[in-house]
């Protein structure tokens, strides 16, 4: 690949119009560099660093530092954080995250930190962060911070969601594609190519993003798990997005976005305690607690979709196979498949769940019969919930979060199960419907996740 390109080559290597980069160049976000002949022509060593520094990548070693010196400068030390996740980024490194706080009061952890930037300096390692400014001359998501911007992608199992989202509330573009089956690079490329449209036709420089996906990161390895898309399963998502979009990606479970979403400013606004519910081609579930994803520290906390289903009658023993390996998983009885099954099973026809939820409205005593089985099943799932972290709101979503009848009756059902004389659980329809994952990935920006334990302990002696 040759290093110096021509306009053309640079915009596409930048998944942007030679119109967007040569606006970019006046604004002053890039620079060209000029031929002995005075041809302009583009590093693409710094538009693109990963392309050139993948084989030193492997042996270097970055410590990012942001520092703020009180609590109430807090949004500058996320900006600071979101440059040096950038500049690692565009390095072609991963940035883990490391808190900013007053180095007063840190004592130890701070001494710790500093003999390390200071050893890293020495061995020419540490950037700081004046130094990544001046790098960065390309676009820096800084900008967007400022004005509030935040782009949230929604990677599920049918569609590919991407949302930009401005200030608390307002949508400034969504788009919407069928996901491509069968393949992850498919997959990366459609993210990939939906980013950078909306970025373009926006005249946006390019943005940090979250993203939502079933499954978790494993953790050292950053590798997918759990998730009902299984081409994901296994691969290094996050590293790959970053490398692809050149930019620092944030991703959480698809449930815990949706929870963070309807916590933020939706049907559980104003709780302490909300548990967010998936259920559609997966059975997931997120825990927000003060505004706050709960990850838990092998990254599943809410995962009760891969719990067998409680208080299980003879009939419905050992359950249908899941994908996870075991059977009778309640995703295997409470999903949009596992409703279709179920039915099938019973009456021998093979209707869709919304066929199904049509036949019972029409008075079909099968369909009736299907949809009663599905709501003492989740009544009886519900419960499991409610006796173990008691929230005040459960809000449903995903496809058969539709099923307005749903929210009368599972609660009646479920007293029976909750260890409680009464119960003040409410169960209500999402606000923002099936966008709500991709609002709460486009959050991803705003409120943090706890770092994971590793992290937690940055700075501390080994
Ligand atoms: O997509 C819905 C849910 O399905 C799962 O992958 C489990 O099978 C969860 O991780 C996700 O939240």
């Amino acid at each position: 690949m040759e290093r110096f390109a021509r306009i053309g080559e640079a915009a596409k290597a930048l998944g942007v119009s030679i119109t967007t980069l040569r606006r970019w160049e006046t604004e002053g976000r890039l620079c060209a560099e000029h031929t002995a002949g005075g041809r302009r022509r583009y590093d693409l060593a710094k538009l693109r660093p990963e392309w050139f520094h993948a084989a030193d990548r492997a042996i270097r070693r970055a410590i990012a530092c942001a520092c703020v010196s009180s609590h109430d400068q807090k949004d500058d030390l996320e900006r600071q954080k979101q440059l040096l996740e950038l500049y690692c980024a565009r390095q072609g490194g991963t940035f883990e995250g490391c808190g900013g706080n007053r180095p007063r009061r840190i004592g130890k952890s701070a001494s710790n930190l500093s003999r390390q930037v200071s050893l890293s300096l020495k061995e020419g390692n540490v950037a700081r962060l004046e130094d990544c400014r001046e790098r960065c001359k390309i676009p820096v998501p800084v900008m967007a911070s400022a004005r509030q911007i935040r782009l949230g992608v929604d990677l599920g199992g049918t569609k590919i969601e991407v949302l930009v989202l401005e200030g608390e509330e307002r949508e400034i573009a969504r788009r919407r594609i069928p996901t491509p089956t069968g393949s992850y690079e498919a997959i990366l490329d459609a993210v990939r190519r939906l980013v950078t449209e909306v970025e373009e036709e926006l005249g946006l420089a390019p943005l940090p993003v979250g993203v939502a996906s079933p499954g978790a990161l494993m953790e050292p390895t950053g590798l997918v798990k759990n998730s009902n898309t299984v081409v994901l399963c296994g691969r290094p998502l996050r590293t790959d997005l970053e490398q692809l979009l050149a930019r620092p990606v944030r991703i959480a479970n698809d449930a815990n976005c949706f929870a963070l979403s309807e916590a933020a400013d939706g049907a559980g606004k104003g709780d302490s305690v909300v548990f967010g519910v998936i259920l559609g081609t997966g059975v997931g579930g997120g825990l927000v607690i003060e505004g706050k994803i709960v990850p838990g520290i092998n990254g599943i906390a809410g995962e009760w979709g891969h719990n067998s289903l409680p208080w299980p009658s003879p009939g419905e023993l050992p359950g249908p196979e899941c994908y996870c390996g075991k059977r009778g998983c309640i995703e295997t009885f409470l999903s949009g498949p596992g409703l279709a099954l179920d039915h099938a099973r019973a009456s021998g026809e093979r209707w869709r769940p919304e066929e199904i939820v049509r036949g019972a409205e029409n008075g079909d005593p099968a369909c009736e019969a299907t949809l009663r089985r599905y709501e003492d099943r989740l009544a009886r799932g519900l419960a499991h919930v409610v006796n173990l972290i008691d929230p005040g709101t459960i809000v449903l979503g995903g496809g058969l979060s539709k099923i307005a009848r749903l929210y009368r009756r599972v609660p009646h059902l479920w007293n029976q199960w909750i260890f409680s004389d009464r119960v003040a659980t409410k169960l209500v329809a999402p606000r923002h419907g099936d966008s709500s994952g991709v609002r709460g990935a486009a959050r991803l920006w705003e409120t943090p996740i706890s770092p994971p334990p590793s992290l937690r302990n940055f700075g501390k002696s080994e």
